[in-house]
């Protein structure tokens, strides 16, 4: 027998809005768990650039520990609360959001979809989720951000050795509506990747990623035409990119340069967020880079609770690296961060079907979200707390 909507208790239909608002009211086009959307992207995508995407440093087993790193902690549900009125709002930097999620920095999306950070926006845009511009964007960052408008979107700096440079792209990004700026510390040498390597693959090698270089008054004046001469443009790039030698006291270029809030990425250690709190930054992301970075890592959601303790009073805490699903977002609010990023997972919903791709998982994730509150027993943020938490030794 079918039974139609308007049979179901008012609850069951309550629930079918919660769980159709995730797969945005359609028959779902792509898989909802990670585990298979991975599968599917890596069926369409070329292998290499699917690789660069999927891979992480060395072994990868610093990945593997941010997954397994979540089940050291372990949900402990409350009944019998009313749940019915719950919100998932945030607050951050003055500001409030819908919802804990913000995109994260993924950078050369060119390699994943040809409209890439401008797909991405149009969708972070419909579901009102900010989205973090890197650097390396395939798309300018005033394309991107012209997309947005006045809805929040950040810039991600990656910062090297050329403070011309380092002015000049801040400054754009202020032009073009950025409302905070994000400085990646992990990635200041370019880690070994074997899956790269053996394919002998690096988007910027391509052309990929250097939408904001190419297009960069600094940048142009230097090298001229970067058509010209490739190796003394990717010298120019490299010099752009990184810095190996920078140390705390170099921050204050950054703080001298905007007075936009600056929030630090790729945090892992109490000390390192002190640090970067006397330093002038306004926040911070713990975050391993997806387990880009560093082989044989600590899984990320291991290292929140201890950098909470020590500095959650002092600055805001946002937290990226293994976000799949609600529990992972509830799991990471319950230990103190203010907001989570989502990586890899989008980027796939970009692969296999563009904005409308980075829509349905985004809003999967958020109706997850919704819902695993609900089910501890949580009707806001504020009962999402530590003690809702075991850990399992
Ligand atoms: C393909 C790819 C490119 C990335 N590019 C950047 C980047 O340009 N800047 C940055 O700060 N982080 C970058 N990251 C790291 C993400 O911002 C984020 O820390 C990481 O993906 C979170 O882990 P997850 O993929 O497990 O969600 C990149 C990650 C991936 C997968
Ligand atoms: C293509 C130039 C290097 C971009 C680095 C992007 C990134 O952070 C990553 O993890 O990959």
């Amino acid at each position: 027998m079918d039974i139609t909507t308007e049979q179901l208790s008012a609850g069951m239909q309550y629930q079918l809005q919660i769980y159709f608002a995730g797969t945005q009211n359609v028959k779902p086009q792509l898989p909802v768990s990670f585990e298979e959307l991975e599968q599917k992207a890596s069926e369409v995508m070329k292998p290499e650039a699917f690789a660069y995407i999927a891979g992480s440093a060395g072994s990868e087993i610093t990945t593997y520990n941010n997954k397994e790193a979540f089940n050291h902690w372990q949900i402990i549900p409350r009944m019998m609360g009313d749940v019915s009125q719950r919100s998932i709002v945030i607050e951050l930097f003055g500001m409030q959001l819908p919802t804990p999620v913000l995109l994260a920095p993924v950078g050369v999306l060119s390699i994943a979809h040809p409209e890439a950070e401008v797909a991405v926006a149009r969708a972070a845009k419909n579901l009102r989720v900010p989205q973090i511009v890197s650097t390396v964007s395939s798309k300018t960052i005033e394309e991107i951000g012209s997309v947005h408008g006045d809805h929040p979107h950040w810039f991600q700096l990656y910062w090297g050795r050329n403070n011309d440079f380092t002015r000049s792209i801040i400054n754009r990004a202020e032009k073009a509506g950025y409302t905070a700026i994000v400085v990646t510390l992990d990635t200041r040498l370019f880690a070994w990747r074997e899956r790269d390597i053996k394919n002998a693959y690096l988007p910027f090698l391509y052309n990929e990623g250097l939408a904001n270089y190419f297009t960069d008054p600094v940048f142009l004046a230097e090298v001229g035409d970067p058509a010209r001469n490739k190796m003394e443009t990717m010298m120019h790039f490299a010099n752009c990119f990184s810095n190996p030698s920078s140390t705390w006291n170099d921050l204050a270029v950054i703080r001298e340069c905007t007075k936009l809030p600056v929030i630090v990425k790729g945090i892992q250690h109490a000390n390192d967020a002190k640090k970067s709190i006397d330093h002038g930054a306004d926040g911070i992301i713990v975050s391993n880079h997806g387990g880009r970075q560093l082989d044989g890592a600590i899984g990320a959601i291991d290292t929140l609770a201890g950098i909470c303790d020590e500095v959650s009073d002092k600055t805001t805490i946002l937290f990226d690296s293994g976000i799949r699903r609600g529990a992972d977002v509830f799991k990471a609010m319950a230990l103190g961060a203010k907001a989570v990023l989502v990586g890899r997972p989008y980027a796939y919903g970009l692969a296999l079907a563009g904005e409308q791709g980075v829509k349905e998982v985004i809003a999967n994730l958020l109706a997850d979200v919704d819902l695993t509150m609900g089910l501890a027993g949580c009707n806001s943020w504020k009962d999402v707390t530590r003690d809702k938490l075991h850990h399992r030794n």
